[in-house]
This record gives C-alpha cells, structure tokens and sequence, in this order.
C-alpha cells in the first residue's frame, strides 16, 4: 500500500504521522511546495520509528510528484488555513487554484486514486476536485464530516460526563460555521436517545458549540487545529485501506439523495476498499431536511465562484 499526503503543514504532518503509528502503508510520500519542508517532516517522523515501532517508510518530496506514482490513496491539505475572524469560505481566491493544480499533477501519476480532499472551503475543495478530475465519484471524499462528529462527540462527553467513545452522534451538511447540522434529536449514549439526559438549553449549546468548534480552536491558537483534523482523515484513510466498511460523515456527490444534486455535502457514507460504497439514509425530519437545503443553498453559491472563475 502506497499512500501520498499532499501539504506537510500541520493537518498534513499530523495526518502522515497517524498513517505511520497505525501502519496503513507500507511506503507514505510527504509532498509539499516549500524547499525541504516535507524532507524535513518525514524525518523527524522517521526518527519516531524507533521509539514507536512502526515500519511504514516516509519519504518527504518537494513538489516532486513522479514519487507519488501509484498511490492508492492521497490526501489533499495542501493550502492556506485561515486566521482569527476569517470563514473557511474567505479561503476559496487562494486554495482552488492549489487544490486544482495538485489534483492535476497527482492524477498524471496515479489516474486512479482515490482522492481525500481536507483543504478549505472543503465542501468546495471537494466539489472542484470531483469535476476536474474525471474520476469516479466514489474515488472523491471530503474530511469535515469525521471531524465534526469527532467534535459534537466531545462537547456531548463534557456536559454527559462520559466517555466519548461511548457516544454515537452525527453531523451532516456543509463544513461551515453556519453549514454544518450537528443531528442531536439521532445522538445516542450506548444506544440511549442523549435527549433523554439534557436539557434543551443543554441540548443547544452543544449544536452551537459543535458548529464553531473550528472558529474557536482558530481562535484561541491563530490559526486551525490540526491534531483532531489529521486524525479524522487518517480514521477515514484506514476504513478505506483496511476496507473496514465504517459508516462516516463525509463530502461525497450527491445525486438525488438527501434531496440534492450537483453538489458536494457531507453525509454518512460506508467507507471502504472502493471509496465511498453506499450513502446511508438518516431519514431526516422536515426540519431537518429544511436546514440540509439551507446548507447546500449556501454551499452552491460557493461552488458557483469556481465557475466564474472559470475553474471548471
Ligand atoms: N476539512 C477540514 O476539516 C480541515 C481541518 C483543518 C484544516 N483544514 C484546511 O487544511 C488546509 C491546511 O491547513 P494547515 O493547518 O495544515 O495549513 P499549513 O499552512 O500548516 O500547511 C499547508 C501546507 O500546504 C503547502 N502548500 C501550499 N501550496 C502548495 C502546493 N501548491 N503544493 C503543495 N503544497 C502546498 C504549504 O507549503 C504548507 O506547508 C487549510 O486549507 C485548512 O483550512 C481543513
Ligand atoms: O476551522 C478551520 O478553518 C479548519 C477546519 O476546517 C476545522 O474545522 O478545524
């Protein structure tokens, strides 16, 4: 298994460091713009081997893609994160030209990949990517999904006082601020409805917290998180590569379900060998489902700067 993570900044380093511990790959490529910068990463994490006991080798590349040749899957953070008081959608001017470009050079060395895309505004980033690429749809996922859900989990744990693993809890829509629809009337403590145990004011401030859990990170620290985010794309990575079949919330083409088309959002897909296999279901409320359009209204209006910027 030959796996490529495209940026060496924070997400992508952390991503590549958790491929590593968990030994998704035999052969990891680290690819990055700047002069040495993914050399130097894929060192250090090289010198963690030894400590850590893995045996996947990380090789660091400067924008030298014939070293990705035959990847299985690639990782997409390359870009710029935003600042304090930014939206991910303020990104778009920079990143979809990155995002587009790398997309072109990793398919000329491995046509059929399977391509994560983690670079913001991510349901954007995904949208451009499964319309410049040409591959098939289920070889083109977004990472916002596994992370938002990651984060409605914790702030469920903190008010629930339990263990987070102990929690099944969702979050679909867009990767935004105002996008993104923590599902907490479906959130369960093993299997117990978490509505049963708080209150609605409780029950709100989870959903809103959750919704700007990426603004606050951002916030506290100047610019975005990075370990919950390269973990999330590497638990997406080995549901793929361990064909584990695990249900997730991802960015993934929407053709009719969920009431949408044309369009990227994120959903519970099955995730395995073949990419996303199967979107799941949820059976959305009418409120619910009122906010789903909501978000995809805002995330097509996103999707139409790329078309004016004649990006696809
Ligand atoms: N989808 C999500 O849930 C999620 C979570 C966290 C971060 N992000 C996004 O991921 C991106 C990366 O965040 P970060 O914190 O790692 O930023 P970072 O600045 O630490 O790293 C980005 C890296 O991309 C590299 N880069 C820029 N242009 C490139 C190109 N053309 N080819 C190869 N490499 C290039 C830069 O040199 C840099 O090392 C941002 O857009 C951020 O908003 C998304
Ligand atoms: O908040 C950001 O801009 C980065 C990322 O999308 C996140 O949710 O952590």
């Amino acid at each position: 298994m030959k796996i490529t993570v495209v940026g060496a900044g924070a997400v992508g380093a952390t991503c590549a460091d958790n491929i590593a511990r968990k030994e998704l790959a035999e052969e990891l490529i680290l690819l990055d713009i700047r002069e040495g910068f993914a050399e130097g990463k894929a060192i250090d994490m090289m010198q963690t081997a030894a400590l850590l006991e893995f045996d996947t080798k990380i090789k660091g590349v400067t924008n030298d893609y014939a070293a990705t040749a035959d990847s299985e899957v690639v990782v997409i953070t390359s870009g710029l994160p935003r600042k304090p008081g930014m939206t991910r959608e303020e990104l778009i001017g920079v990143n979809a030209g990155i995002v587009k470009s790398v997309t072109e050079n990793i398919l000329k060395h491995s046509p059929n990949t399977i391509i994560i895309v983690v670079s913001n505004p991510m349901d954007t980033m995904n949208y451009l990517t499964l319309k410049s690429s040409g591959l098939p749809k289920n070889r083109v996922i977004g990472m916002g999904g596994a992370l938002d859900s990651a984060r409605f989990k914790y702030y469920l744990s903190q008010e629930l006082g339990c263990s987070p693993a102990d929690l099944n809890a969702v979050v679909i829509g867009g990767h935004g601020d105002t996008t993104m629809i923590p599902l907490i009337n479906h959130a369960t403590w093993n299997s117990i409805p978490v509505t049963q145990f708080l209150s609605k004011e409780q029950q709100d401030k989870i959903v809103a917290d959750t919704m700007v859990g990426g603004a606050t990170l951002t916030k506290l620290i100047g610019t975005s998180a990075w370990y919950a985010p390269g973990a999330g794309t590497a638990f997406m990575v080995e549901s793929i590569v361990r064909d584990q079949k695990k249900l997730i919330s991802c960015g993934v083409a929407l053709d009719g379900e969920y009431g949408q088309k044309d369009i990227s959002l994120v959903v519970p897909v099955v995730l395995g060998k073949n990419g996303w296999e199967k979107i799941v279901d949820f059976k959305l409320t009418a409120d619910e489902q009122a906010s789903f359009n909501k978000s995809a209204d805002a995330v097509r209006a996103m999707n139409n700067v790329l078309a004016d910027s004649n990006l696809i």
